[in-house]
Parts: structure tokens; sequence; C-alpha cells
């Protein structure tokens, strides 16, 4: 599973601990968003768990927290939540919300600037049309990097057998671990039962992404991914670089698509093997409010 968390300070979910956030969502993908930069008490898994839950908590995919700058050129940092309380290292959905919420506070200005993402420094701009666009930093196919094991070598295509059935799916890091699995029809794929029994596989150490992508044409594909510590989501950022890097490995597309997942649509170029991906798409707020910690929980 993701890395273990050990909290450096005493459990946050204690009473008395109010949280002002950002409810935002990238093409569906949905996350709750806190400025810590003025708070040296980090979340924790049990805090987060109780932010992301859909019935007693504010409900989200993922939580982001907005932190100082790690690289000298950055406005800020941001650490990534899974609402399962796993920490994960790259959310490319969850960095284009960052780049929104950093330009309304005033700490981002311009166009053009940098956030640090846990993996990497990313380079940010704002579009004509209020849409973001990400470098991604370049995706990492060896097995050791994704990371999968039981295999030594990059293959375009890993054949896994388990419990009868043979799983043949591409594997890529984006920071965080991918596997994508081309289906005949998205609308159908076993998203919900394939999903969560990859994950859960020795095979990946780390668990990972899954997703099941359609190609429509040379330039647009469908896709759905099952989350590594939060489900299926209506998107997910670094899923769309994923799927689209394997397949355009692969000959299959383009080198420059449209992603058309159930949330909304991304666009990802990857115009050479050594260069970054960038991902284009959108950030929106939906709501401001406050958390109380430690009300009602037991
Ligand atoms: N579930 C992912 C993190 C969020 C990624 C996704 N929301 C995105 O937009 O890239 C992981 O554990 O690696």
């Amino acid at each position: 599973m993701a890395e273990a968390v050990s909290s450096p300070v005493a459990p946050s979910t204690r009473a008395g601990r109010t949280l002002r956030f950002s409810k935002m969502h990238g093409a569906g993908n949905d996350f709750v968003v806190i400025d810590l930069r003025g708070d040296a008490h980090p979340l924790d898994p049990a805090l987060c768990r109780a932010l992301g839950d859909r019935h007693t908590g504010v409900g989200c995919d993922q939580i982001l927290t907005i932190e100082a700058p790690r690289s000298a050129g950055a406005v800020a940092s941001y650490r990534i939540w899974n609402s399962d309380g796993s920490l994960a290292r790259q959310c490319g959905n969850g960095a284009r919300c960052v780049a929104a919420w950093l330009l309304r506070d005033g700490a981002a200005r311009g166009d053009r600037f940098d956030v640090d993402s846990p993996v990497d420094t990313h380079h940010v701009e704002r579009l004509a049309d209020g849409r973001f666009r990400i470098a991604m930093g370049v995706p990492r196919f060896a097995p050791a990097d994704v990371p999968l094991q039981g295999y030594t070598a990059a293959q375009g295509e890993y054949a896994l057998a388990h419990d009868g059935s043979t799983y043949t799916f591409g594997a890529v890091s984006m920071g965080n671990p991918h596997a994508v699995i081309e289906v005949a029809d998205v609308a159908t794929a076993p998203v919900q039962t394939t999903g969560p029994l990859l994950q859960s596989l020795p095979a990946f150490p780390d668990s990972a992404n899954i997703g099941f992508v359609q190609v429509e044409s040379r330039e647009r594909v469908r896709l759905r991914v099952y989350e590594r510590g939060a489900g299926e989501t209506l998107a997910c950022g670094s899923g769309a670089c994923a799927a689209a890097v394997v397949l355009m490995q692969r000959g299959r597309i383009a080198r420059e698509v449209t992603v058309a997942l159930p949330g909304g649509e991304l666009q990802i170029a990857w115009p050479r093997d050594d260069a970054a991906v960038t991902m284009a798409g959108p950030a929106a707020f939906v709501f401001e409010g406050t958390f109380q910690t430690g009300a009602g929980l037991a």
C-alpha cells in the first residue's frame, strides 16, 4: 500500500482544531484544500479520513495542503492525502486546483509560476480560457520505478496471471504508480472488480492507480480510473497522463490527445520520449468552509 505516515505531532484529530478549507474540483476529481503555511501541525491519516468522509465529513477524493515552497523558484509546495488517509506523491487535477488557489490567494502572480509537488517542481501556465497547463514530469517505465515487482526490464505490455485469469496492462510512474488496461468500451470495463484486485496483488508493492482506456481515434481516448486510496474517481490527472503515454509508446495514438473522463476532458501532450508530459484542464472553486476537528469523532 502507499507509504505509511507517522505524524510528528500528536494526532490532530484532538478536539479544538478549526481548519478553514476550500472545496474544489478538477474535471470532477474533488478536493479539500487547506492552507497550512502558518500552521506547524501537519494533518494525519485519521483526520484526512474524517475530512474525506462523504457522510460525516466534508467529502472529497483527496485533501491538498498548501505549504511553504521547498525549491527556490516555487511560490508554494503542496502535500497530497488520499481520502483513505494514505499519502500520495502526484496529483494532476490537484496541481491545477492548487495553482488556481494560489492565484486567488495572491501568492502566485501572472500566468506562469512554479509549484512544488511531493515529487517535483511543476511549471504552471494559466491559459487564456482559464484552464491550467501543468508540466507533469518525464514518465518512467522501468518496473523498479513504477514500482512493479516480478519484471526486470520495461515492457510495452505485461501479462499477469491470477486466480485463473490473465491481466494485460502497461505500467508507468508519473511520480505515482499506474497500470493501464486497454478495453473495447470503458462503459462496460470491470473497473470496480479488476481495479481493486490488481491494486492488491504483490506485483504492486505500493498498490497502484488502475486505468481502463478505450481508443476512440488517434487524437481521442476515453478513460476511467480506479484510484489508489480513493476508488473510482470522476477524473485522474496523473492517470490521464499515464494512459496517454502508454498508448503513445505503443504507437496507438498521436503525441497530443484529448482524454475524455467521466468528469471532463484533459489535453495531454508528450512531444518526445525524453520530454515532460503536459496536462491541460480546468480547476473550479465550489465552496469555502471550516472543519472542527474532534466534533463527533470517537
Ligand atoms: N490516488 C493517487 C493520488 C491522486 C491522483 C489523482 N487524483 C490525479 O489527479 O492525478 C495516488 O495514490 O497515487
